[in-house]
Formats: C-alpha cells, sequence, structure tokens
C-alpha cells in the first residue's frame, strides 16, 4: 500500500466560494443601508443574512466555466454532468502509464506491471480491491484514511491495465457520461431478457 502524503486530496473540483461574493455583497450593502446608495432592502438583507451565516454555496468550477443551463449545481453534491475530455489528475497520471508504455525506463513499477501482463496487473488489482473493502471495515479517522489510500492504489492499477489492453481514460470517461442520471436499477430493467 502506497501511504497517503496528504490530508487533503484535490480532486480538480476547482470552487468558486459565493462567500466571497456575498460578503463583498453584503458589505455593499451594509454602505447601502446607511444611506448612500438606493439599492433594494430585500436583496440587501439577503446578502447580509449570507455574509453573516457564511452559508456554504460552491459552484464547481467546471460548472461555471461552462454555458450548461440544466445543471443543479448550487447544490453541494448536486450531480454535475461531467465532461469527457475534463482534465483531470487521473488523465494526467494516464498520461504517465501511457508514456511508460510507449518509453519503458528501466526503472519504473509501472513497467515492471505492464510486462507481467494481464495476469500481474489482474492479480494486483483484485488484491487492491480487498484491501479496500477491508479498510472499508476499519473505524474512524485512520480507516477513512486507509479507504482512500487503497482507493487510490486500486485506481492507479486499473489505470495500467487500461493502458495494456489499449483503452484510454477518455474512453472510459465518455461511458461513465453516457450514463450519467441513468438509474442503475431503470438500466437493468431496460435490459433483454437473458436466454
Ligand atoms: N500512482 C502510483 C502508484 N500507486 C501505487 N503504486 C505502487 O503500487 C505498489 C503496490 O503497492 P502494495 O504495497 O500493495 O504492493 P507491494 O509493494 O508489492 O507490497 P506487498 O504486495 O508485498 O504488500 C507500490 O509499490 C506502490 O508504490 C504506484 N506507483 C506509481 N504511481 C504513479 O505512477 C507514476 C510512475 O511510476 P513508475 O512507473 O514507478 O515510475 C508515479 O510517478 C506515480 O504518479
Amino acid at each position: 500500500m502506497r501511504q497517503a502524503t496528504s490530508d487533503r486530496t484535490d480532486c480538480g473540483f476547482g470552487q468558486l466560494d459565493l462567500g466571497y461574493l456575498s460578503t463583498s455583497a453584503g458589505i455593499a450593502c451594509l454602505i447601502d443601508l446607511s444611506g448612500i446608495g438606493g439599492m433594494s432592502p430585500l436583496p440587501c438583507l439577503a446578502a447580509i443574512a449570507i455574509m453573516l451565516l457564511g452559508f456554504p454555496v460552491s459552484i464547481p468550477q467546471n460548472f461555471a466555466a461552462s454555458n450548461e443551463t440544466n445543471v443543479t449545481a448550487t447544490l453541494p453534491n448536486a450531480p454535475v454532468s461531467p465532461s469527457a475530455t475534463d482534465s483531470s489528475v487521473v488523465s494526467r497520471l494516464m498520461a504517465v502509464i501511457e508514456d511508460r508504455k510507449r518509453n519503458p525506463p528501466a526503472k519504473s513499477y509501472t513497467t515492471t506491471l505492464l510486462q507481467g501482463g494481464v495476469v500481474k496487473i489482474g492479480g494486483k488489482i483484485q488484491e487492491e480491491a480487498r484491501e479496500v473493502v477491508e479498510a472499508a471495515y476499519e473505524q474512524g479517522e485512520p480507516g477513512r484514511k486507509h479507504v482512500i489510500a487503497e482507493a487510490a492504489d486500486v485506481v492507479y492499477h486499473l489505470l495500467v491495465l487500461l493502458a495494456l489492453q489499449e483503452v484510454s481514460w477518455a474512453e472510459v470517461e465518455a461511458e461513465i457520461a453516457r450514463r450519467f442520471g441513468m438509474s442503475g436499477l431503470d438500466e437493468k430493467m431496460a435490459r433483454p431478457p437473458k436466454g
């Protein structure tokens, strides 16, 4: 297991914090309510309330930067249609792995895996998958951190298998995007009967 080196994982989901915006608006309104400007009181009071409560609202960066209109992205954990072209740390890792395949250095764990083929990589994926499940039974923050570390191991080894099989990460992302918003239960019901 590779040890976690940071308490915080950047998932490439940059945040535009509305707290800053509401604070600015709130300060402007406080000045305004003191009689200097001509702003409407209701929006002002709302902005001040948000400012004082520190309302935890954020917009995913990819939403803020896009023109999509059908996304309820102002709610934390709201589903956001992913773009298959988003650059992410996973994409960057995949690029490193693909480069290892094209130009194998003498000293590289990835190269060792690729040389071992499906047997070696598949064995590691199974091992890491078992370890992440075992970690999920561990309690508290140490258990949670262990899950993160083991999950990263699973993802890394899975990417190596994809590279071996000439499958790009973009293709997997496209498949994930295609499934977006489709319940697994509905998808199963829509399948033709077996046999
Ligand atoms: N993300 C990873 C990554 N995650 C896990 N691992 C390695 O995966 C191995 C599996 O861990 P385990 O402890 O489960 O396996 P093990 O070391 O054989 O130990 P046991 O099975 O004996 O317990 C460890 O050696 C980890 O260091 C990784 N090795 C490489 N990368 C990335 O791949 C890049 C290229 O690596 P190299 O190809 O080695 O240069 C690196 O810069 C990293 O960005």
